[in-house]
């Protein structure tokens, strides 16, 4: 039940995990999506790779574009060392209203800032607003033909320093072509390509990691 797909994923949050416990809450989805209806969450195969990643970086400050229902921001702040904070953007107000509930049942809400809006207005502000001097870790999960834009953007915004890690999600599907070529071809990007799934599905899909070396 629930109008819409997102407000189904939330329902079944409430129904099935452990308030407080965000390992039951990223667990409930993913039975929930490989079983009853998919949904673009990074998932548990892909999911795998974020979290060995999140927990090499251990980021005191981590940006998330492209929140949807909260999946990837709930198990990212799992990870997350004491006082470090993940920024999550996401441009749909109803999957943020979705997402902000998520983020709350699984208990990691004092470890996650939700804004909503369009990346490129926000880019320009982060600094200023979040006292930021620039991101340890980004989680590229939004639309796919902004990934390339706003990468150049947190660039021309002073938002990476040498050793900032870029993660991508769907390089191969959807595909994020343009960005691809950019980190791979840029002699200020050290890329690597993890081969993986499209979440709950076979198709091939990978997640990118680059690291921006200034
Ligand atoms: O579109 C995706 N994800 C993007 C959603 C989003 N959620 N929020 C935004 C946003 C867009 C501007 C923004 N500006 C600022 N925040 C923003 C957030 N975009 C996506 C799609 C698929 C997919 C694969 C195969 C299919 F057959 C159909 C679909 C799989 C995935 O893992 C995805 O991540
Ligand atoms: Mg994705």
């Amino acid at each position: 039940y629930g109008s819409t797909r997102p407000e189904r994923i939330l329902a079944e949050v409430k129904r099935k995990a452990t308030r407080g416990d965000a390992r039951s809450v990223v667990d409930t989805i993913d039975q929930y999506c490989r079983h009853q209806e998919w949904a673009m969450n990074v998932g548990d195969e892909k999911g795998t790779i974020l979290d060995s990643i999140v927990c090499e970086v251990k980021p005191m400050a981590m940006l998330e574009l492209g929140t949807y229902c909260g999946y990837s921001a709930v198990r990212i702040a799992s990870l997350l060392p004491p006082n470090s904070r993940l920024i999550t953007m996401e441009f749909n107000p109803v999957f943020a209203a979705i997402a902000r509930q998520v983020i709350a049942w699984a208990g990691v809400e004092d470890k996650v800032v939700l804004i909503e809006g369009p990346s490129g207005d926000w880019i320009p502000k982060m600094k200023k607003e979040f006292g930021l001097t620039s991101f340890d870790l980004v989680f590229l999960d939004h639309w796919k033909d902004c990934y390339l834009p706003d990468t150049k953007l947190m660039e021309e915004c002073g938002l990476l320093r040498t050793g900032s890690i870029l993660v991508a999600d769907n390089v191969i599907c959807p595909g994020a072509p343009d960005y691809l070529e950019y980190v791979r071809g840029s002699p200020r990007y050290e890329s690597k390509y993890f081969r993986s799934h499209l979440e709950y599905t076979r198709v091939e899909d990978g997640i990118e990691k680059s690291v921006f070396l200034g």
